[in-house]
């Protein structure tokens, strides 16, 4: 869908001429065809070839990347970022192959996991592979915002950062309307507060309401209309501000990912990335982002180790990771079993049914596990003076899973069972993965996130939460709760009991 709405832009705006290629036999030639049989018409001048073979794209100055299968009924997201992965694999080696010197724009979802897999699998350099996402995003904000002030969309600008999902951080402070910011707006009566949020989450499920309304399959028009304004401004050495997924080398403290942050694109590609300053709040909600993208990174390694030799997932996670305390650290996981009936007893009260545990763990780093009132509280390294479980009643499953970087833990994940609902009954049971940095006498650890088990790739977000673990200040920072608005997930409490 989306190839052919980019092929036929790039003719009406004279970008150059225009390589289709696809896997299936025929679209491609037909698209091709009929979109140069439009040119007489629309008066442009441009070659169409549609072509099975990469050769065909011999020498190209950009290739804007749409291969890959949009999610079908009974298909989970898992199943699309499998599938995509291997597209992306036949297409990286058939640009690395034909041309090398392009400037690559990927589109296909899920965006920021695939972007970061063709520039590995295509070997370009990192500043000529970029995704798009942030212009569509910021495009989605702005008519929302044009639509809300009855002004032109030309005089409002969005400011949208993160990963191209539900984690997406449009930015109110930075958009405006002629250069006034929206705050500011709310105090002038334009709007309020509340509606503002209301357009800030509608822009956060752009994508799906699109896919809602069309059922078949998802957007393509505005889609295809952002990443033609990146590749003119490429084409054009144009310089235009545009956000999109860019490699991110330490820049907003994130090392070897790509994330969605402002950009100038020129003739070398991404040549600069602008790091703008968030206040706490944003880069919260901008640490959230990254970690559901370092998720996505994540499950691409475990699909890779499923379905490929290991030495490769080895290389294609090789740089993924985040700046935490300065160094950069490639994690892996182990695994220990939780068995609470073999756990010693630190203390125990008869009256109320209290007790507090010390079990087994990696060496060094036992585990604490309090239970009061039929709701768990679990603690690695050393137990700190912090009460943190979920508001219904809970318990805890049987393996606790370490991420460990150079033989040291810096975080667990460990899955809790929730009573969520009133029969009592299987139904009602939720299940989170409730991530912890692991604590040391001097820097007590606390629980980091708290990611309802229905999230999409939700084990893999909670490892990109753990590669956070360690910027995460214990009793200053808020556990994030990564789920639905009304998942227990936001039940979660951490606080310091009274007395302590
Ligand atoms: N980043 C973003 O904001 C957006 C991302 N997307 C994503 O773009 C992708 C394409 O979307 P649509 O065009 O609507 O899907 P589509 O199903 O209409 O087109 C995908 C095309 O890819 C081809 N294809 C599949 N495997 C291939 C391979 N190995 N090599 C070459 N071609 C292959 C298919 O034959 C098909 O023609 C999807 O992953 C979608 O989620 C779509 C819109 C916006
Ligand atoms: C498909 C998609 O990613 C979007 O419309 O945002």
């Amino acid at each position: 869908m989306i190839g052919g709405t980019l092929a036929h832009m790039i003719g009406l705006k004279e970008l150059g001429d225009v390589v289709l290629f696809d896997i299936a036999d025929g679209i491609p030639q037909g698209k091709g065809l009929d979109i140069a049989e439009s040119a007489p018409v629309d008066g442009f001048d441009a070659k169409y070839v549609g072509a099975n073979s990469y050769e065909a794209i011999k020498g190209a100055d950009v290739c804007i990347v749409t291969a890959g299968v949009p999610r079908k009924p009974g298909m989970s997201r898992d199943d699309l970022l499998g599938i995509n992965l291997k597209v992306m694999e036949q297409v990286g080696a058939g640009i690395k192959k034909y041309a090398p010197d392009a400037f690559v724009i990927c589109i296909t979802n899920p965006l920021d996991a695939m972007v970061w897999a063709l520039q590995q699998f295509s070997g370009l350099p990192k500043n000529k592979v970029c995704g798009m996402a942030g212009v569509l995003d910021s495009a989605r904000f702005r008519h929302f915002l044009a639509e809300e002030f009855d002004v032109s969309v030309e005089d409002v600008t969005g400011f949208v950062l993160g990963g191209h999902g539900d984690t997406m951080v449009p930015l109110t402070r930075y958009s405006t309307v002629a250069g006034i910011p929206l705050p500011d707006l709310v105090k002038m009566g334009w709007t309020t507060k509340e509606k503002l949020d209301a357009i800030v989450q509608r822009t956060r499920d752009g994508g799906a309401e699109i896919v809602g309304l069309l059922k078949t399959g998802s957007a393509y028009y505005a889609p295809a209309s952002s990443a033609i304004a990146m590749a003119e401004s490429y084409l054009k050495d144009k310089k235009r501000v545009l956000p999109c997924a860019a490699h991110l080398n330490g820049q907003y403290g994130v090392k070897n990912m790509y994330v969605g942050v402002p950009t100038v694109i020129g003739a070398g590609g991404v040549e600069r990335i602008i790091e703008i300053d968030l206040n706490k709040t944003e880069q919260k909600m901008f640490d959230k982002s990254v970690a559901s993208v370092a998720g996505l990174c994540e499950a691409c390694e475990q699909h890779r180790g499923q379905n490929g030799p290991r030495h490769a997932a080895a290389l294609l996670l090789a740089g993924v990771w985040l700046l935490a305390a300065g160094h950069a650290h490639a994690a892996e996981s182990v695994y220990t079993t939780l068995d609470l009936d073999a756990c010693a007893v630190l203390d125990q009260d008869d009256e109320s049914g209290g007790i507090s545990l010390q079990c087994d763990g990696l060496p060094g780093h036992p585990v604490f596990a309090s239970e009061g009132d039929l709701r768990f509280d679990v603690d690695y390294g050393v137990p700190n003076d912090r009460w943190e479980s979920f508001g219904p009643f809970n318990s805890v499953g049987e393996t606790v899973e370490w991420r460990v970087a150079d033989g040291e833990p810096h975080a667990a994940i460990l899955r809790f069972f929730i009573d969520t609902g009133m029969t009592g009954g299987p139904e009602d049971k939720g299940q989170a993965l409730v991530v912890s940095r692991v604590g040391t006498e001097a820097v007590p650890g606390c629980v980091v996130a708290v990611i309802d088990a229905k999230v999409e790739q939700a084990n893999g977000v909670a490892r990109g939460a753990a590669a956070m673990a360690t910027r995460f200040a214990c009793g200053t920072d808020m556990p994030a709760a990564i789920g639905p608005e009304d998942s227990f997930a936001r039940s979660f409490n951490s606080i310091v009991p009274e007395g302590q």
